[in-house]
């Protein structure tokens, strides 16, 4: 049966075609490589049933024949869905990341009320490559066999007739309903979408809902279509009000009672009345009123807002919170009346008032992240993004070899937000496996042998209201990281032996140094968790790329130094450090130069106070490669240092060092190192 759904599915494609060709010449092109019409055999099954050849809808004859006679498709050639590699994707996510941090809200509410109905939620971008894929993660594999997934591309070019790539190519919004899908290995989905567009009128994203599996009849998407154009309306409202938060906003509505509540569109004015930006509806309704063509952004933005409708914007003012209905008419040019509501502008995003921890640091970055770095090109232009993301909900993951400094810019990043709340780090890969459950989800009194009296809040609800970061996140163990996408998910989480899930707010930040990516292709990571956590990633250089490395230096010295005037570097040390590969990257720097700074005398550390092997030439990249982990190397060889300058008196080690005895017994302990009597003995 489904063979013969396929095979009626080619044959109708291929009739219209071939028989309704809009362009000369494209009848040949049609036919080129497929069936003549004469040759197909008649349905009774399809027609019987089905009986819409001939109210096949316009938009997806149109379609069909674009699909053969300009996309060079061949409908009797099945394709599978086509899924971008990950690096292509993040290219296309990182384009659209303003409105997608934006529209993260509704979509999440969308998906909510969808998800219970078997639809999946695609955010695309406008050229449609899924950019957010909000799905059932138990039906990963058939979702992604359909290309119901992150970074499958329903571009019409390559996929034929289908929901994105027809919005796209349409500019509405529509549902392309099984068999409307040229390619007939799409035949069994259902796919509702509605364009998304900036506050210049251009096609942004476009935002879809489909099914695997539904009614026969089209009819059955209608509530589907209303959801995803109105959801798509919210989101472009929700942009507009941000991008332009310091202008004039007004807004429309047929009713003076709802244009508070649900405005049907609205538009930025500048201060002389000239529109800066606007919804999609707005377009539609002012542009008919210029002299342009309703579909031509460019007949409404920069245009002034008396030359569309009948209002003079000295008079905005009248239009504020609880006007009278009377005032807030006006008058388009057609002559339909509308009801308006107008908000002045706010203070401007830079000049809001903030938090000493927020004024702003060097190279317009906020003070705690412009901290990070001396002026390194690719650091600044990380924390550009960065300093972006910094009031976005979207997990942020960072990535970078151990010792980049990955906790200090997650911190960085939480210090810089106007209200931080608590930052909680949790180590996954130094918190014992046995532990990691109750310890991350909490504990309900007595729910295991060795639990709390009185129970546990657990570290993700101490995180509420601020940032929980997940550092070693490769590291999690695969039973926990299902759970851990639920609370992602979810935004609750559920205590260990508890039964009533408990909301938190979070904001996500997670970091390794393993190749992620890597870590899922072997099963060990969940592909669905690592897409809920890399929201944006960031990537940390190592130092040895570093351009900042004597600034690093000097702040590192400057640091901690117990006498004002600091210690400095003699110029042979300097090249030294400059000339070394840093496998442990800051981290080594940083130990390196505490036990520097502890062997020198007068002030000044030379190239023997440095470790042994710094004082050596560079060692290849190979070199270090091999032996003990480098964070490992790094510590013992330090430690060693110390307690050798000040004679293996362990007390004076541990006052050089700024932490206690035991602190210093316990780390010689797990570094295997021991005084020389002991080694001679
Ligand atoms: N911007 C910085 N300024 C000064 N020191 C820094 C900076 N960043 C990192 N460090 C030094 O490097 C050490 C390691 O930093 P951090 O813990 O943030 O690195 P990481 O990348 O998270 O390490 P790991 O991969 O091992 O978890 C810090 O303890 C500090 O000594």
């Amino acid at each position: 049966m489904v063979a013969m759904h396929v095979r009626d599915h080619i044959e109708e494609v291929v009739r219209v075609v071939s028989t309704e060709t809009p362009e000369p010449g494209t009848a040949a092109r049609a036919r080129r490589g497929l069936a003549r019409p004469q040759q197909l055999r008649a349905s009774p099954f399809r027609d019987a049933q089905q009986g819409h050849t001939p109210l096949r809808d316009g938009l997806i004859r149109d379609s069909w024949r674009r699909c053969v006679a300009t996309h060079g498709l061949d409908p009797t050639r099945l394709q599978e869905a086509r899924i971008l590699p990950e690096a292509r994707v993040r290219e296309h996510r990182e384009r659209l990341e303003d409105l997608i941090r934006t529209a993260r809200f509704g979509l999440e509410s969308l998906h909510r009320r969808i998800a219970g109905q078997g639809y999946v939620l695609l955010l695309s971008d406008a050229r449609g490559v899924t950019v957010d894929f909000m799905g059932d993660p138990t039906f990963d594999n058939h979702l992604r066999r359909a290309g119901l997934y992150l970074g499958s591309d329903w571009n019409e070019a390559h996929a034929g007739t289908c929901g994105v790539g027809l919005c796209i190519a349409s500019g509405e919004a529509l549902t392309v309903h099984q068999t409307d899908h040229f390619d007939a290995t799409h035949v069994g989905l259902t796919c509702t979408c509605a364009p998304i567009h900036d506050v210049d009128g251009r096609l942004a994203a476009v935002l879809d809902i489909s099914a695997l599996r539904s009614p026969t009849p089209k009819d059955s998407q209608h509530l589907a279509l209303q959801l995803v154009q109105d959801y798509a309306h919210t989101i472009e409202m929700a942009n507009l009000e941000r991008r332009f938060r310091d202008r004039w906003l007004v807004r429309f509505s047929l009713s003076p009672d709802f244009v508070e509540a649900d405005p049907d569109c609205a538009v930025a004015l500048d201060d002389d009345g000239r529109i800066l930006g606007m919804t999609d509806r707005a377009r539609r309704l002012l542009a008919g009123q210029a002299d342009g063509s309703a579909r031509d952004p460019s007949a409404v933005i920069g245009r002034h807002f008396n030359e569309l409708v009948d209002f003079d914007v000295e008079r905005l003012g009248d239009l504020g919170r609880g006007a009278a209905t009377e005032s807030c008419g006006i008058e388009v040019r057609s002559g339909r009346m509308l009801y308006a509501h107008a908000a002045p502008p706010g203070p401007a995003p830079a000049a809001r008032s903030r938090p000493d921890a927020l004024r702003r640091g060097t190279h317009g970055l906020p003070a705690p992240l412009a901290a990070l770095t001396g002026g390194d090109p690719a650091i600044l232009a990380m924390l550009g993004r960065a300093a972006r993301l910094v009031e976005a909900p979207v997990a942020i993951m960072i990535r970078g070899e151990t010792g980049t400094g990955k906790e200090y810019l997650a911190k960085a990043l939480h210090q810089s937000r106007r209200k931080p709340g608590p930052f909680v780090a949790v180590n996954c890969a130094a918190l014992p496996e046995s532990l990691i459950e109750s310890e991350l989800f909490g504990h309900v009194p007595g729910a295991f042998t060795g639990a709390r009296a009185r129970g546990h809040a657990g570290l993700i609800r101490e995180a509420s209201g601020g940032t929980l970061f997940l550092d070693e996140i490769g590291d999690m163990p695969l039973a926990l990281q299902g759970r851990l996408l639920r609370v992602l998910a979810e935004r609750e989480v559920l205590p260990v032996g508890g039964s009533r899930p408990v909301p938190v707010d979070i904001r996500v930040i997670s970091a390794s140094h393993r190749d992620l990516m890597a870590e899922v292709r072997a099963g060990r990571f969940r592909e669905d968790l690592y897409y809920r956590l890399n929201g944006a990633l960031l990537t940390l250089p190592p130092l040895r790329e570093r351009a900042d490395l004597d600034w690093l230096v000097g702040r590192m010295l400057a640091d901690g130094a117990a006498d004002p005037a600091g210690h400095r570097l003699d110029p042979q040390a300097r090249l030294r450090l400059r000339a070394h590969h840093w496998p442990g990257n800051l981290r080594e720097l940083a130990n390196a130069l505490v036990c520097a700074r502890a062997v020198s005398t007068g002030g000044v550390i030379r190239v023997t106070d440095l470790p042994e092997d710094l004082q050596a030439p560079a060692l290849s990249a190979q070199a270090h490669a091999i032996g003990p982990h480098p964070r490992a190397r790094e510590d013992a060889e330090m430690l060693r240092m110390v307690l050798k300058s000040h004679r293996w008196n362990v007390s004076a080690a541990a006052r050089a060092l700024g932490i206690d005895r035991t602190t210093v017994h316990r780390r010689m302990r797990r570094l295997g190192i021991r005084p020389p009597h002991r080694v001679e003995g």
